[in-house]
């Protein structure tokens, strides 16, 4: 801050091509010109210093700061300002206090000293363009570090509009800018120009800014009719007039013979003291002042505002003295010999069709001649002849643009390829290739207006005059004027035969931001009316009853036992029986796992029939009970006798449903082996039925395997006689036991029943009760002998305990097993699957515990 304060207030300008390098001198010339009391500074590129630019008070090389992204340049047709990011580098000055950014194109008509009162961090006034954005061609700046990094920032990823400093800045300052008056940046624009303002406050212009593509320098002083933009023009000629124009030279000097002579030219090293022009120069400092101004239109009318400039005339004197040095005359050698590429390369950039790969290639060999021509000579030189035979060449159609892309080129080429002795000879180059053109106008106007001094030339054919300058808002237009038409710009286009491919701009712009498509707005839809019934079943719809699995998931899971004795059919998935699979509880199991979607009651899914075909149709579930007899009669002849036949009872697998819920079970050759002898299994205790359970897998076993002998018929069991039987037998088969005689107990207990041994259990597991075996454990947890009553309540337990609550198959006769109505596999069976025996492995029942532990 502090050093911010103690700093120096300088107007800044940036170079960071010699193209502009005209427009910086013209642009110090005229602050200076106009009595300043600022210093100037300019900020370069290291790879575009050219001596000229010492008119500065400081030069200050930056680093070229590209947009790596230019696609939006060619939104605006400038490509050529992809470096205008280098602009930034006015924020990192902080060795000043303020700074009046000020670009190169832009001329003084006073020295606007008062911009470094203003208080504001960033001053800018409004674009002609779009006057809401402020044009970055004036800027009234305080350095700061903070705003430069930020601004880098920006620039590194190319966050520009238009891709130059100008979008950059408008997006950074965007609503912090203070907005100063268009006199201080006055953008003429060729194809806008609010006469009527121009002439009212034309007299209060501080500055006058020359954007676009079309530079002062660079078109001339050709066609200025008299216009406000031919106005200013003109006054910006005028500065550089009164700087560097080369004085009334004889109109032979440019004319296209042999006998001509063109200025000597001074080498860099030595024009400070060998300076032929400079004598010439000081002699008549401001031609238009002192001189007989070439009687053309547009310089006695640029001669009216300067002749009343106060300040112009008091600071002539110096600055001729100080800061009047001819690009021309200073970049070139008195003794010249002209290397032949150099000529050519020339005659190239003459040539309207000539294209920047040519130019670059003939710089590329330019540059190997070079490097083999004398190198003790600091710079090519070349003689008078040579650069009369190249002025000759040039050519008067060359249009500006191919200056620029020479300049371009050659200064990009040139930074990479070509020794310090190449870019010296190149520049020199440009100046004469623009003082050229500068000096063929003179020439011209001068043949023109005025008596030629040597009458053995020709005068060249006149010109038409330009159209004198009226006022039209005033009078009427002389009536000895020419066809308006007259002066209208002739543009000649050439057919390009440039043989180089199209190479298409790494990205082109995206499009507008603000664009979208707004999407048309929904239309309500029309009321949903239920079409007319067709089908009988349409009208006359079954209740579901079915419930699917996945519109289960979020349902807990009932308990098995809950659902066994419901005696309802189960779902697919074991996690979902319901206790009432009724059509209430399926609804509202569907509603719960699609709440979100109320159905109109025309849904077809809402109505969709529920009923599972497998629980109500009864050929069903007769051909799936014969294809399982039928495996398990083949499973049983492949030696598995000893399995259980089945581990679901008939009217287990009724209340457990088939679907899809067998093919859940893993298969024979999947479930891992039991730790079981093949001694049948009373799976019922596992399933917790008790007495239904070993009734009904009675009733199974009569079925499926093949009948005992000496096993009484059904209607001959008296399960009452032969409990008691059992119980007898039981209390004498412990008593032969006891009486060591085992002999025949085998068989009887092969038949009968086991006994049941005393023996005490491991440490620990005395007095563990399983909730799961709670009803047998009695037995099995008392290391007394089993007494005849004990076995027979073990018994009852089984049987009779339950009795009452379920009535055992084997009472109810009515139960009759059809006999299969079809034949083969059934439809929900995978292949090569067998039927499943076992749910789980059952745990072992007390008699394999046993035999595990014997
Ligand atoms: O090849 C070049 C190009 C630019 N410059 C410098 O950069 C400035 C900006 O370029 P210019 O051609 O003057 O741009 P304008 O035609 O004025 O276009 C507008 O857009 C530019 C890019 O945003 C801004 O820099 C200008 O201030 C703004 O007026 C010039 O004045 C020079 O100082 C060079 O030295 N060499
Ligand atoms: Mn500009």
């Amino acid at each position: 801050m502090a050093a911010q304060q103690e700093g120096e207030d300088v107007y800044a300008s940036l170079l960071l091509t010699d193209t502009y390098l005209p427009g910086a001198l013209v642009l110090a010339h005229s602050l200076r010109d106009a009595g300043t009391t600022k210093k100037l500074a300019i900020l370069v590129t290291l790879d575009s210093v050219s001596p000229e630019v010492a008119v500065y008070d400081y030069i200050i090389p930056v680093s070229r700061i590209q947009n790596e992204r230019p696609a939006n340049l060619y939104l605006m047709n400038r490509p050529d300002l992809h470096s205008a990011f280098t602009k930034i580098n006015l924020w990192k000055q902080t060795q000043f206090r303020k700074i009046v950014y000020l670009d190169a194109d832009i001329i003084a008509y006073r020295a606007p000293d008062e911009l470094f009162d203003l208080p504001h961090a960033f001053s800018a006034a409004p674009d002609i363009g779009w006057p809401d954005l402020f044009n970055t061609g004036v800027m009234v700046l305080t350095p700061s570090l903070g705003e430069y990094y930020a601004l880098k920032a920006m620039a590194e990823r190319g966050i520009s509009f238009d891709g130059a400093d100008q979008g950059l800045l408008n997006m950074h300052f965007k609503n912090t800018f203070n907005r100063i008056s268009f006199t201080y940046n006055v953008t003429p624009s060729a194809h806008y120009q609010y006469v009527p303002a121009y002439r009212h406050f034309q007299s209060s212009i501080n500055m006058v800014h020359f954007i676009g593509p079309d530079k002062p320098w660079l078109q001339g002083r050709d066609n200025l009719t008299g216009g406000p933009f031919d106005d200013m023009t003109g006054r910006w000629w005028a500065v550089y007039d009164r700087h560097y124009r080369v004085q009334h030279r004889p109109p032979r000097l440019l004319n296209r013979s042999k006998q001509q002579k063109l200025p000597n030219w001074s080498s860099i090293s030595s024009r400070e003291n060998i300076n032929p022009r400079a004598n010439m120069s000081s002699l008549s400092a401001d031609p238009l002042a002192t001189g007989p101004p070439p009687p053309t239109v547009s310089n006695t009318k640029l001669h009216q505002p300067l002749s009343s400039d106060k300040t112009s005339n008091t600071s002539t004197s110096t600055s001729t003295s100080t800061h009047t040095k001819n690009p021309l005359f200073t970049m070139s050698h008195p003794d010249m010999t002209t290397p032949v590429a150099m000529i050519r390369l020339l005659l190239s950039i003459t040539l309207p069709r000539t294209s920047t790969m040519k130019i670059m290639s003939t710089m590329s060999t330019m540059n190997t001649t070079m490097s083999h021509t004398n190198t003790t000579s600091p710079i090519p030189t070349m003689g008078n002849n040579m650069i009369h035979n190249m002025a000759n060449n040039m050519s008067h159609t060359m249009s500006h643009t191919m200056s620029h892309t020479m300049n371009h080129t050659m200064n990009h080429t040139m930074s990479h390829n070509m020794t310090i002795t190449t870019i010296l000879s190149l520049r020199s180059l440009q100046f004469l290739f623009t003082h050229l053109r500068i000096q063929e106008y003179e020439h011209e106007q001068w043949a023109t207006h005025s008596a030629p001094p040597h009458t053995e030339h020709k005068p060249e054919p006149p010109r038409p005059a330009p159209a004198p300058s009226w006022d039209a808002q005033w009078h009427p237009p002389p009536t000895d004027s020419q066809p308006e038409a007259i002066h209208l710009p002739q543009t000649h286009y050439v057919m390009s035969s440039d043989p180089a491919p199209f190479v298409p701009p790494e990205r082109y712009p995206s499009p507008p931001k603000d664009m979208w498509y707004e999407v048309p707005k929904e239309r309500p839809a029309p009321p949903h009316e239920k079409p007319k019934a067709i089908f009988p079943w349409e009208t006359n719809r079954p209740q579901a009853s079915r419930v699917f699995a996945q519109q289960e998931e979020s349902v807990s899971p009932v308990p098995e036992s809950a659902a066994e004795s419901s005696g309802e059919p189960k779902a697919p998935i074991d996690a979902q029986p319901p206790a009432e699979p009724s059509m209430t509880e399926s609804t509202s199991v569907g509603q719960k796992s699609e709440p979100q979607t109320p159905t109109t009651p025309s849904d077809p899914w809402s109505s969709f029939t529920r009923t599972n075909a497998w629980d109500e149709v009864p050929q069903i579930s007769r051909y799936v009970d014969a294809i399982q007899k039928h495996r398990r009669t083949r499973s049983q002849g492949l030696g598995l006798v000893g399995l259980p036949a089945t581990g679901l009872s008939k009217a287990q697998e009724a209340s457990w449903g088939r679907g899809s819920r067998v093919t859940d079970f893993p298969s024979e050759e999947d479930r891992p082996s039991l730790p079981v002898t093949p001694a049948p299994i009373r799976r019922p205790r596992f399933w917790g039925g008790g007495a239904p359970g070993i009734s009904l897998e009675g009733e199974g076993d009569d079925e499926q395997l093949p009948a005992a002998s000496g096993v009484p018929t059904q209607s001959d069991w008296d399960p009452i006689a032969q409990l008691q039987k059992l119980a007898t037998q039981q209390s004498d088969l412990l008593l032969q036991k006891l009486g060591g005689s085992g002999d025949t107990g085998e068989d009887v207990i092969g038949t009968q029943g086991r006994h049941i041994p005393s023996r005490p259990l491991p440490f620990g597991s005395e007095g563990v009760k399983s909730p799961t075996y709670g009803a047998r454990s009695s037995a099995v947890l008392s290391p007394k002998p089993i007494k005849p009553d004990s076995s027979s309540s073990s018994v009852r337990s089984i049987v009779g305990d339950e009795h009452d609550q379920v009535t055992p198959a084997y009472e109810r006769p009515t139960i009759m097993v059809q006999p299969p109505s079809y034949q083969g596999p059934g439809a929900s069976f995978e292949k090569g699957e067998d039927i499943p025996t076992y749910e789980t492995p059952a745990p072992p029942t007390e008699e394999e515990q046993d035999v595990l532990e014997t």
